[in-house]
């Protein structure tokens, strides 16, 4: 699976955002639904720490590898090392690219979190494998969360020069919002509390991918 086709339906995940299922349990019913990629992002004031959230990332590492899921580790580029993740993803604060590049290698995938034009384009440069652009609409799960960018960012994205690089959207992104992020022009969509706070992780994932098939 290349990136592009990998971004399709992204979901974003750590024990504080399980609302209704333990994380494994929600991984598990999210990948039966059809997800693409899992990045495992540990977050909040009620985030595990140490030995508690390594623990779990083994857990939900194990889960992606048994389906072919592939597994990406928010911030912390030791842990994704340790893991053996299949990448890591980034935010502007999270350090520099270049070294993070360094760190893991080539045959890792690295994201990065682009909020303008400027950043997108600069995190091209750095060597990112795709860019996270958001957030797309207004959202409670990130306390410090920028602005709102709106898909439009997506669309001037592409249109300024990156007509195929691997976008995600990011942010807010409901079923009912979803197909504003497909027709900007990404690549897909990047999830939390929409598939990991559903009644059904199953059927809410496999509700994204259908939109996707049918409206873009
Ligand atoms: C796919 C994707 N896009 C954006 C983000 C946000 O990253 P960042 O801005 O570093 O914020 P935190 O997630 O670290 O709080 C992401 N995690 N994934
Ligand atoms: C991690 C992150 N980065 C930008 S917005 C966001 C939170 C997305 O969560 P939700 O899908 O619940 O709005
Ligand atoms: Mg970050």
């Amino acid at each position: 699976m290349n990136v592009s086709e990998a971004l399709k339906l992204y979901l974003v995940m750590g024990s504080t955002n399980c609302r209704v299922f333990d994380p494994e349990k929600t991984l598990a019913e999210a990948i039966e639904g059809g997800i693409t990629l899992f990045q495992f992002r540990e977050k909040g004031n009620e985030a595990l720490k140490e030995n508690d959230c390594l623990y779990l990332g083994q857990n939900l590492r194990q889960l992606c590898k048994k389906n072919k899921i592939p597994f990406i580790v928010n911030d912390d580029i030791e842990m994704a090392l340790e893991l053996h993740a299949d990448g890591v993803h980034i935010g502007q604060d999270d350090g520099d690219p270049y070294r993070t590049r360094k760190q893991i290698g080539e045959n890792m995938w690295m994201g990065v979190s682009t909020h303008s034009i400027t950043e997108a384009h600069k995190a091209v440069k750095d060597g990112a494998d795709y860019i996270g652009v958001g957030p797309m609409f207004p959202t409670k799960t990130k306390e410090d969360a920028h602005q709102v960018v709106g898909p439009d960012l997506i669309k001037t994205i592409r249109r300024s020069g990156l007509d195929q690089f691997p976008i995600v959207g990011i942010g807010g992104i409901t079923l009912d919002r979803a197909n504003l992020v497909y027709e900007a022009g990404a690549n897909g969509v990047a999830v939390i509390s929409a598939i990991s706070g559903a009644e059904s992780p199953k059927q809410a994932a496999a509700e994204f991918l259908s939109i996707k098939a049918t409206k873009i």
